[in-house]
């Protein structure tokens, strides 16, 4: 939903910056690479000590990369294959490391088990939701839906959660509750999302499979 409706607001923002970027030499790989760094080190460097706030603000900042690469890739011409593929692999390395910082804390300092499993199910989750169109994609089937809860969702509602929670250290209270909300809406939204796109390539599987063999019936009878 929010990549049906955002991308054209942010592109609108993010390209005189990214155009500003390219001027000055920058590359679209070197801003994915950056960004990616910059996202995994504020999840891992923050997150596991319960500082949400300061993790929240450092991975928005690097996170944002992710809409100005392929801005400064599309206005430079030079999409390609490779860019395509490195931007989704770090997603997935900078998925793990917000989620995989969250887990961290909660079989640490945070001490809740229960909270640590469900970060591990919305890393795991995500994951998958991502591979699902992955792997659809490379048998040929389109996987023509996005689903409930895909990445943008995923992180915006962790990441708003986390930061406003992270200001419980600041001393404000009543906050502390919107972290473990927003795992288990992002890991059931995952679950479910991950169904509906099994659900949609199995239907495009069988589709094909069937035109398929209606091609063949009629290559034999003419
Ligand atoms: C009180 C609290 C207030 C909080 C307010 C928070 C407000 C924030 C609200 C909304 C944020 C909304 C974010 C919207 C996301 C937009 C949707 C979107 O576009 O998502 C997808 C993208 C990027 O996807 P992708 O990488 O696939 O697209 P690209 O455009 O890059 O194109 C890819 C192609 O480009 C080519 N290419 C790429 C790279 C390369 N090197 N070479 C290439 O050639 C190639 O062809 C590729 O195929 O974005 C995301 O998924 C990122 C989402 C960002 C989410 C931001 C989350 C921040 C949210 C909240 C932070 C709150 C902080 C609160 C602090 C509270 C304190 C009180
Ligand atoms: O499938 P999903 O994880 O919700 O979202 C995906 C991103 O995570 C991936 O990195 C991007 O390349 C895909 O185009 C898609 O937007
Ligand atoms: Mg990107
Ligand atoms: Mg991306």
């Amino acid at each position: 939903m929010l990549n049906k409706y955002a991308r054209a607001f942010f592109t609108r923002v993010l390209t005189p910056f990214a155009a500003l970027l390219l001027r000055w030499g920058v590359s679209p790989d070197a801003v994915t690479l950056v960004g990616t760094a910059g996202s995994v080190a504020g999840a891992l460097v923050f997150f596991p000590r319960g500082e949400f706030f300061w993790g929240t603000i450092t991975i928005t900042l690097f996170i944002f990369s992710d809409l100005v690469d392929g801005n400064m890739a599309r206005q430079a011409g030079t999409s390609n294959k490779w860019g395509a593929f490195l931007d989704s692999t770090l997603d997935r390395v900078a998925d793990a490391a917000i989620f995989g910082g969250l887990a961290l804390w909660y079989a640490g300092k945070g001490d809740n088990d229960l909270l640590c499993a469900v970060s591990i199910l919305c890393l795991a989750s995500g994951q998958v939701v991502s591979y699902t169109k992955a792997r659809a994609e490379s048998l040929g089937l389109p996987c023509k839906v996005s689903g409930l809860v895909e990445r943008a969702e995923r992180l915006v509602i962790t990441l708003v959660a986390a930061g406003v929670a992270g200001l419980h250290t600041f001393g404000v209270s009543y906050v502390q509750w919107l972290l473990p909300v927003a795992l288990w809406v992002v890991g059931v939204g995952s679950l479910v999302t991950v169904l509906q796109r099994m659900l949609t390539v199995r239907r495009e599987a069988f589709e094909a499979a069937a035109l398929a063999a209606r091609g063949t019936d009629d290559a034999r009878e003419s």
